[in-house]
């Protein structure tokens, strides 16, 4: 039943009631569907997604990152882009959460290009070239903890993860808000930086993307 439910748990039952098994796009419009009209839930959504769709389709990644899985709303958005042999990892630390991402992603039918790792993104990051055999991330989409940005690209820098022409592209730079991330990315000569005008997902709201190019 869904009295006692939490809000993810909902956002899996009406995806499991509305949504078309195996469809993607069923999938995500589904849920935006549920938290424009329903409640409100902190997915990337449609229209800061549109333009993580165009980042995504023009970088084509072959090995992609996602800190913050939440319900996998944005893991089966970007999913349903990647061709068959791309990977995209993504890190959620909550168990609860990646207990109903699981399912979603299973519902939309891409699990096969998805890995789902449960833990903290401080602690994974080091262990990537290890345990999942990456070489470098192409692409990185940051949208876990405000201040957990600024760190593990730092992190991410230090373990050898990033290549000259890997992209990280920032969700909430602006509502709520990563000022020391932003001050980084924007200083440094090592990023070539780019924000991406938008709302707060379901709202009128400003909020933005930040498209970050590593320079080496
Ligand atoms: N270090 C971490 N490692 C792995 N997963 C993490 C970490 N920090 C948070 N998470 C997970 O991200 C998921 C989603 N999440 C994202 C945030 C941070 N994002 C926001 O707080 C947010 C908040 C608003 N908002 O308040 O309007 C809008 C947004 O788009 C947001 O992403 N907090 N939890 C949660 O399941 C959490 O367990
Ligand atoms: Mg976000």
């Amino acid at each position: 039943t869904l009295t006692g439910s939490t809000r993810p748990e909902r956002i899996l039952a009406a995806v499991q009631r509305k949504a078309t098994k195996g469809d993607a796009r069923s999938v995500v419009n589904t849920i935006d569907q549920y938290c424009r009209y329903q409640e409100w839930a902190m997915n990337v959504g449609d229209e800061k997604g549109a333009i993580l769709d165009s980042i995504v389709c023009e970088v084509k990644p072959s090995v992609m990152l996602e800190l913050g899985t939440y319900c996998g709303y944005s893991t089966v958005r970007i999913a349903s882009m990647l061709p068959p042999n791309a990977r995209l990892l993504t890190l959620e630390f909550n168990p609860a959460y990646a207990a109903v991402a699981r399912q979603v992603i299973a519902w939309a039918g891409v699990e096969d290009k998805v890995v789902l790792i449960e833990g903290p993104s401080g602690d994974w990051i080091p262990k990537m070239k290890e345990e999942f055999g990456v070489t470098s991330f192409d692409l990185v989409f940051l949208d876990h903890w405000k201040d957990r940005y600024l760190p593990d690209t730092k992190l991410m820098e230090e373990c050898g993860l990033l290549r000259t022409g890997s992209i990280l592209l920032a969700d909430n730079v602006i509502c709520p808000g990563t000022p020391e991330y932003l001050e980084y990315v924007r200083g440094s000569p090592r990023y070539e930086s780019k924000y991406f005008r938008s709302h707060l997902e379901y709202t009128r709201v400003e909020d933005g993307l930040e498209k970050s190019v590593f320079l080496g």
